[in-house]
């Protein structure tokens, strides 16, 4: 294996590997090491599968007498849809997919969350392989398991727990990621220090100009601490019963505001961006995080091109109307993860609707 390649182990009851590096895509056989049948589905989508699905069909089907079927869907978020869903079903069956075949997502974070829940609901789950290709999905997306789809009236509304068998990011394909995919990806690094590593966000400010510039040693490094932050908490916190409701931080906005564009306006990093923004102010108003704390978020973000107000259009009540079918609504009300400042977030039960609206309409 590649020496510049990196490993991350995510433990728990059900452990994978992380391998973090250039060239992974043609490693096949690393990759066909993973799949036990004689089914194998490749799926991605319409900007990724034709730059690099025949590079892994033929890396594959060059160590695995598996018959290798590739699924193509349309590039963005309106595929994460039941639509989407059904279609991936029919390539399953297409395919005469056994319980032993393996489901290889190669994209990002869309093509993994759709894959993810065909494979976790074919013959009620068979194997998984995560492939991811935008930063956000390598940093993220790409490990934990959460797999969904969403619904018109709700971001990942229906969904399942579907951990890898393995995950590989080849950081080669960052090469071709538009600019505006990068930054969306910055978004999710910036929250894990954020919400656990404060001198990683001291790292972050000091390294903007190298991230942006996709400087392969500042790339790697931020690709390696975000997704050791997210291999150790999905492995103490599987199915989010307590800590893992922190890598939620800004999502309560985030997913209302891309509900609400009907998937259309702001993709899930720029709304990650707002909505820790939003987040930050509202931990202000409510006397925990100060101020001043917000404003340097604010400015880091912008510092990655993220967008840190509210897109025009969106009426306080309509999202608020959202964020009472976010999944970490209770009976009781709206719990949001607020900021204790740089390194530290908290889940909060109860926090009064009136405060969230104040935050929307000064946003
Ligand atoms: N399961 C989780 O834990 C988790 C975590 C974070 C986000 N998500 C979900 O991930 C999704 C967002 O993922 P995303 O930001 O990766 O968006 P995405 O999957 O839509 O990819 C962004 C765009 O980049 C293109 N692209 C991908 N890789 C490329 C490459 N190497 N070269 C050129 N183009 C490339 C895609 O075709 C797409 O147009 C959202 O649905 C979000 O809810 C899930
Ligand atoms: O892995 C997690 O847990 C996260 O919350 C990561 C988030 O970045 C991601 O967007 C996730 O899909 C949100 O989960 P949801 O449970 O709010 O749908
Ligand atoms: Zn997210």
């Amino acid at each position: 294996m590649n020496a510049a390649v990196r490993t991350i182990a995510v433990g728990g009851a059900h452990p994978y590997a992380v391998q973090v590096g250039p060239g992974l895509l043609d490693a096949g056989d690393a990759l066909a090491a993973q799949v036990r049948g004689r089914h194998v589905l490749l799926v991605s989508d319409s900007h990724v599968a034709p730059r690099y699905a025949a590079r892994v069909v033929a890396a594959l089907s060059a160590h695995t007498p598996a018959r290798v079927a590739v699924a193509c869907v349309a590039a963005g978020e309106a595929a994460k849809s039941l639509d989407g869903f059904a279609g991936l079903l029919r390539e399953l069956a297409d395919l005469g997919a056994t319980r032993d075949a393996c489901v290889f997502a190669l994209g990002g974070g869309v093509v993994g969350d759709l894959a993810g829940f065909a494979a976790a609901c074919w013959m009620r789950g068979i194997d998984l392989v995560q492939l991811p290709t935008t930063l956000l999905a390598m940093v993220d997306s790409a490990i934990g398991g959460k797999t969904a789809i969403d619904l018109p009236q709700g971001k990942n509304l229906v969904g399942a727990f579907h951990p890898p068998r393995a995950v590989f990011a080849d950081t080669a394909v960052l090469r071709t990621l538009p600019e505006r995919e990068l930054r969306a990806g910055l978004a999710e690094v910036v929250k894990y220090g954020a919400i656990m590593d404060a001198p990683f966000l001291d790292w972050l400010r000091a390294h903007t100009a190298a991230l942006l510039a996709r400087e392969d040693a500042a790339l790697a490094a931020a690709i390696a601490r975000s997704c050791a932050h997210k291999a150790a908490i999905v492995a103490r916190d599987p199915h989010e019963h307590g800590e893992r409701a922190l890598l939620n931080f800004g999502h309560t906005f985030a997913h209302a505001i891309e509900a609400e564009q009907g998937y259309g306006g702001c993709n899930h990093g720029e709304a990650v961006a707002i909505g820790m923004l939003l987040a930050a102010r509202l931990s202000a108003a409510l006397g925990l995080a100060a101020p001043a704390h917000a404003q340097q978020l604010q400015a880091l973000l912008a510092g990655f091109g993220l967008p840190t107000a509210l897109p025009a259009g969106l009426a306080a009540e309509a999202l608020l109307a959202r964020m009472r079918l976010d999944k970490k609504a209770a009976g009781n009300g709206l719990r949001f993860v607020l900021w204790d400042g740089p390194g530290a977030a908290r889940l909060l039960a109860g926090v009064p609707e009136a405060a969230v609206l104040e935050v929307l309409r000064s946003a």
